[in-house]
């Protein structure tokens, strides 16, 4: 299987911030959600992919080749989209779309009027005239109308409300059906990825958590509750983090078997969701 992106050890030095040793890498085909709590680095490394960024160290590959050597070559098959809308504010949408199609060899006018058709986009429109949630539709219109093997988005449903983000995410999972496409995309709504990433790389503070197939990390994550009289030191032990109030304890384990053997009906187990396991895992004291 070809490897459509390769992040390995990158660091960035902010000072107050490092993007420290991160590594991890996505097939093509597949889809890959990147979380992480506000400021864990997430917007850096996308802009370290895009080369928007110098890394201190480290080595990004898109396609197989190096991301700065063979740059203009691989943007050419990137479609990306930025939380920072990055058009030209005072033209209009037809006049944006005009001037950007030309660095595009692969530019699909036919797929372009469709997507500003079916988002309800109307072209005399400036871009500063269009509200947030337009903004982020022209932006996928753009990313998806050069025929881009690889999209790379920056949280691309973030403000947006329910209709306008399952529009997207329909949409999405449409762009993905041919098996050739990939997209990487950064997000804080977790319920998002549940439904369309087959892989999740997770960093916190700078720093890889992981960066794993989602069912394994659905089947390895579980919630725990039970009470108080039974949560000693070595029970404890099993937890990547618990809370506990006055009547007893939830925990986040990857241990849920033996728990359930050696407590039986005094604990529930639950499946963990993908919030559960960020939230738990930021958090993280084990005794509260
Ligand atoms: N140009 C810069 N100079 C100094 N520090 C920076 C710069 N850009 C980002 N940072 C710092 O790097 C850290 C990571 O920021 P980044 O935008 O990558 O996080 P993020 O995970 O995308 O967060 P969010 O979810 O809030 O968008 C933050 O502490 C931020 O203040």
């Amino acid at each position: 299987m070809s490897k459509i992106l390769e992040v390995n050890n990158i660091t960035k030095d902010y000072g107050k911030f490092k993007l420290d040793n991160v590594s991890f890498s996505l097939d093509r085909g597949y889809v890959m959600g990147f979380i992480g709590p506000n400021g864990a680095g997430k917007s850096t490394t996308i802009k370290m992919i895009m080369n928007l960024i110098r890394r201190n160290s480290g080595e990004i590959k898109v396609f197989g080749k190096d991301n700065i050597e063979s740059e203009k070559e691989i943007k050419e098959k990137i479609g990306f989209v930025y939380d920072e809308c990055f058009y030209y504010q005072e033209l209009s949408l037809k006049d944006n779309a005009k001037i950007i199609s030309r660095f595009y060899k692969n530019w699909d006018n036919k797929k372009y009027k469709e997507l500003i058709d079916r988002f309800n986009l109307i072209e005399k429109k400036k871009v500063k005239q269009l509200s947030k949630g337009m903004k982020m539709k022209f932006s996928l219109a753009m990313a998806l109308s050069h025929n881009a093997e690889f999209l790379i988005m920056d949280e691309p449903t973030s403000g947006l409300d329910p209709v306008f983000r399952s529009e997207i995410l329909d949409l999405l999972y449409e762009e993905i059906q041919d098996d050739k496409k990939s997209v990487f995309f950064s997000t804080h709504i977790t319920s998002d990825l549940e439904k369309i990433a087959d892989y999740i790389t997770f960093i916190n503070n700078g720093k890889l958590v992981f960066s794993k197939e989602k069912d394994e990390i659905m089947e390895t994550y579980s919630l725990v509750r039970g009470g108080k009289e039974i949560l000693n030191s070595t029970l404890k032990n099993d937890f990547i983090s618990i809370k506990e109030n006055s009547f007893g304890f939830e925990g986040l384990t990857t241990n849920s078997r033996e728990i359930q053997s050696n407590f039986k009906d005094k604990v529930i187990i639950e499946k963990a969701s993908l919030e559960d396991i960020m939230l738990y895992t930021i958090g993280g004291e084990k005794s509260a």
